[in-house]
């Protein structure tokens, strides 16, 4: 929270690269995953804090601060909660991680038995990872910056953090030496600073976690956005699964290979629209990715041998919406129950965000078909 007005671009906090928690290991052949080696490392550290260790890095008030419960679906929702989402894909990557975790308490039981860490310790410690780590670099390496941390996550922040490279460290200080005393040196640090529009007092400091789906919100962070721009329901994996549901639906069959039409769709997006990934095609709630739309009129436009300019808008919503329509068939339950269940009350809270979770990704769905519907009346 900003206890005063902050100005624009004015820093509220900078931390030094020596007080930040990261990854260290670059070994792709390390035993343990990324969150199972940061676990360890975050476990001894309390460990040594707790023994009051010195800590010129000032790492030990920043574990003081942590929170005692972080919760995360994959750590602590029962199966019939998280299976609640609805989402093959979270629920499979919720299981492997899971499984991760598990497979960490299982090899490090010696050293955390030293410390007398239990296996609630370690959920707890891959809980913390989990929901406070970004992405620096390329290679990206996983890092937590301590303060940074506390920042809740906005679409539209008033805040946002930038890594400050130390004079030291930019080309040119030699040179600059020469003809003048250079700056005092700062060390590498992460900054955190008020967006174009500063912060009034007494607001929240918020910043963006990044462009992310809903799924990641959801099991990482332990909520989903009301509102997420960046959230998609994938339609069709690959173009090889637009045209098999395009034959299916139309009962169609080509003379003309099916690679070699996939490849044909490829080839237009490639050369006239610049597109080379034509994975996870989908729709998101503001409308369906541009590449699945351009995608959808090349084919249909090969079919009735037209150029897909020529081809009228209702033809490729309607063979989408046909899609759409088809997954919303596929979920265990309709729109209109899972309102029926919030509203009716009594569920628990987990149950809840999991069906906030899947009534998001049906709403995007049906508003494509409802799309449709009003297009049909015209
Ligand atoms: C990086 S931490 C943010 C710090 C957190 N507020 C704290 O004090 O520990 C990320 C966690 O904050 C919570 N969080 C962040 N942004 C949120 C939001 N927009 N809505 C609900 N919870 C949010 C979630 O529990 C998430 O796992």
């Amino acid at each position: 929270m900003a206890l005063e007005t902050v100005a624009p671009g004015e820093v509220l906090l900078s931390v030094p690269l020596h007080s930040v928690f990261s990854d260290t290991e670059t070994d792709e052949t390390s035993r343990l995953s990324w969150s199972g080696r940061m676990a360890m490392r975050l476990l001894e550290l309390r460990h040594r804090c707790n023994r009051g260790a010195t800590d010129e890095r000032c790492l030990c008030s920043w574990v003081d601060s942590l929170p005692q419960h972080v919760h995360l679906p994959f750590l602590y929702f029962s199966i019939a909660d998280l299976e609640a989402c609805q989402d093959a894909e979270v629920i499979s990557e919720a299981a492997a991680i899971s499984d991760s975790v598990e497979a960490t308490f299982e090899s490090e039981r010696e050293t955390l038995e030293q410390m007398s860490c239990s296996w609630e310790d370690v959920r707890w410690a891959m809980s913390v990872l989990h929901s406070r780590c970004f992405l620096v670099g390329s290679p990206p390496v996983r890092t937590i910056v301590p303060g940074v941390d506390m920042a809740n996550h906005s679409f539209e922040p008033n805040a946002a953090v930038r890594l400050v490279h130390s004079p030291e460290a930019v080309q040119g200080r030699d040179a600059v030496e020469e003809v003048c005393a250079p700056p005092p040196p700062e060390p590498s640090r992460f900054e955190l600073f008020a967006g174009d529009d500063g912060i009034s007092a007494g607001s929240e400091v918020t910043i963006s976690y990044g462009p992310w789906p809903n799924g990641v919100f959801y099991l990482f962070f332990g909520f989903v956005p009301r509102q997420n721009p960046w959230d998609v329901v994938v339609l069709f994996t690959n173009l090889q699964d637009m045209v098999a549901f395009h034959d299916t639906s139309q009962g169609i069959s080509s003379d003309v290979p099916s690679e070699e039409r996939v490849e044909s769709i490829a080839a237009a997006l490639r050369i006239q629209h610049g597109i080379t990934d034509s994975t996870r095609l989908g729709i998101a709630p503001q409308g369906y990715d541009e590449r699945l739309s351009l995608a959808a009129q090349a084919l249909l436009g090969s079919q009735q041998k037209l150029d897909s300019s020529a081809l009228s808008p209702n033809t490729y919503t309607r063979f989408l919406a046909l899609r759409c329509k088809e997954l919303l068939a596929q979920f265990p339950t309709s729109f209109a129950d899972d309102l029926d269940l919030r509203d009716r009350g009594g569920i628990g809270n987990d149950m809840l965000m999991s069906l906030q979770y899947r009534l998001r990704k049906k709403a995007t769905l049906l508003a494509a078909i409802d799309v449709d519907k009003q297009q049909d009346s015209y």
